[in-house]
């Protein structure tokens, strides 16, 4: 799968402008700030109907317009597509795969297969578990539709279910019945999730480790483990157990919204004990076994995108990294890089087609 064209109208810093791709390799180099970030965005835009770096969706529109137009033509499995995405202020986002609008977004996810690395990415190891959860479910999502459902219901009934906890604290008064609709659901769907999340990461830890060695010459030992209170008891069971807890807290404090990933450097946590250099080599590990798994699942290999990566690694893991890319296993790439020398170097050694864009 590749992407062809793309054309760009009002997005962030492009007002017009528009892309002729390589099948292979494409590189964006120029100073900081001329926008090499914001068309890997723009295509991350086109896979993900949303940007990787800015949830608020107006200000991915250029200043002082009122919509923005990302279009891209890629060639899957021998047929043209064409994804637009396009948004107006005070409208609703439009998606639209060959003219057609999606009705939910959700159905597009998955359709362009895609793995965005970027020093953004260290969100993962600094911020709280909800950045963890949200990279499992999106690595989960583009490759199982039912999984989404499982999550978009449990989430549904979880802000009920909070809900009536504050109504309970608000009026003094409690309905143990009404809150147990409530706990069977959230069984239902959670216990659909945590299986899924369980057996995708016996699946995808090892695959994790196997790239964190190649990087790093198999000098430091990393784990990934998977953290979760259904590991303990039924969700049933826990949420009847912790009832009284959740009535003075007036939300839901147990269940498959409070899992976690484990990040170990030699048993230490890694976001206090492992150097920027081998976070980002844990970082890169972790979007390449996505890479791996995606697929894995889908049979084809998604489209990469490196914002920036080269920073803060030695020679020898950049060296590792583009070994990596250097054979069959790997699909379209795009690259960002303030260097320009650095970067041709780098794809040079690919022996591979590529095309650089000075910005
Ligand atoms: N909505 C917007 N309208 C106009 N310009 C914007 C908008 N959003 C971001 N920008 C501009 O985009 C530029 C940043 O682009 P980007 O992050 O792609 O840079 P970059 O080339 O990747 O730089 P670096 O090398 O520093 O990472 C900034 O100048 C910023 O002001």
């Amino acid at each position: 799968m590749n992407l062809n064209t793309l054309s760009l109208i009002n997005y962030k810093n492009f007002d017009s402008q528009t892309f002729e791709f390589d099948s292979k390799i494409n590189c964006f180099v120029g100073a900081n700030g001329v926008g090499k970030t914001n068309v890997l965005d723009a295509i991350y835009h086109l896979s993900f109907g949303k940007s990787y770096f800015n949830p608020i969706a107006t200000q991915n529109i250029k200043h002082d317009e009122d919509f923005f137009v990302v279009d891209g033509v890629f060639e899957k499995e021998d047929r043209t597509e064409k994804i637009v995405v396009s948004l107006k202020k005070g409208q609703k986002k439009l998606i639209k795969r060959n003219g057609k609008p999606y009705e939910k977004f959700s159905d597009h996810i998955g359709f362009i297969p895609l793995v965005m690395i970027s020093p953004a990415d260290r969100d993962l190891i600094i911020e709280g578990s909800e950045t963890r959860r949200k990279f499992i479910d999106s690595v989960i999502s583009q490759s199982d539709k039912n999984y989404l459902n499982n999550l978009i219901n449990y989430n549904k009934v979880l802000s009920q279910r909070n809900a009536l906890l504050k109504y309970f604290a608000l009026n003094n008064t409690f309905n143990a019945q009404t809150l147990q609709v409530y706990n069977e659901q959230l069984q239902t769907y959670g216990t659909e999730i945590f299986n899924t999340r369980h057996v995708f990461l016996e699946t995808f830890i090892p695959i994790f480790k196997q790239r964190y060695d190649a990087i790093s010459n198999n000098k430091e030992d990393v784990s990934l483990s998977y953290k979760s209170d259904l590991f303990d008891n039924d969700l049933n069971t826990l949420l009847k157990e912790n009832i009284n807890k959740d009535k003075a807290l007036q939300y839901t404090s147990v269940g498959i919204h409070k899992d976690d990933l484990n990040f170990e450097i030699d048993t230490f946590p890694i976001k206090k004990f492992g150097s920027q250099g081998q976070q980002k080599s844990f970082l890169v590990a972790l979007k390449l076994a996505q890479f791996d798994f995606i697929k894995q699942q889908s049979g084809v290999p998604p489209i990469l995108l490196l914002d920036d990566i080269f920073d803060k690694l030695d020679e020898n893991r950049v060296a590792q990294i583009i070994e990596l890319v250097d054979n069959k296993h790997f699909g379209q790439l795009f690259i960002s890089d303030t260097h320009a020398d650095r970067t041709e170097n780098v794809v040079k050694q690919t022996h591979q087609s590529y095309k650089i864009f000075k910005l």
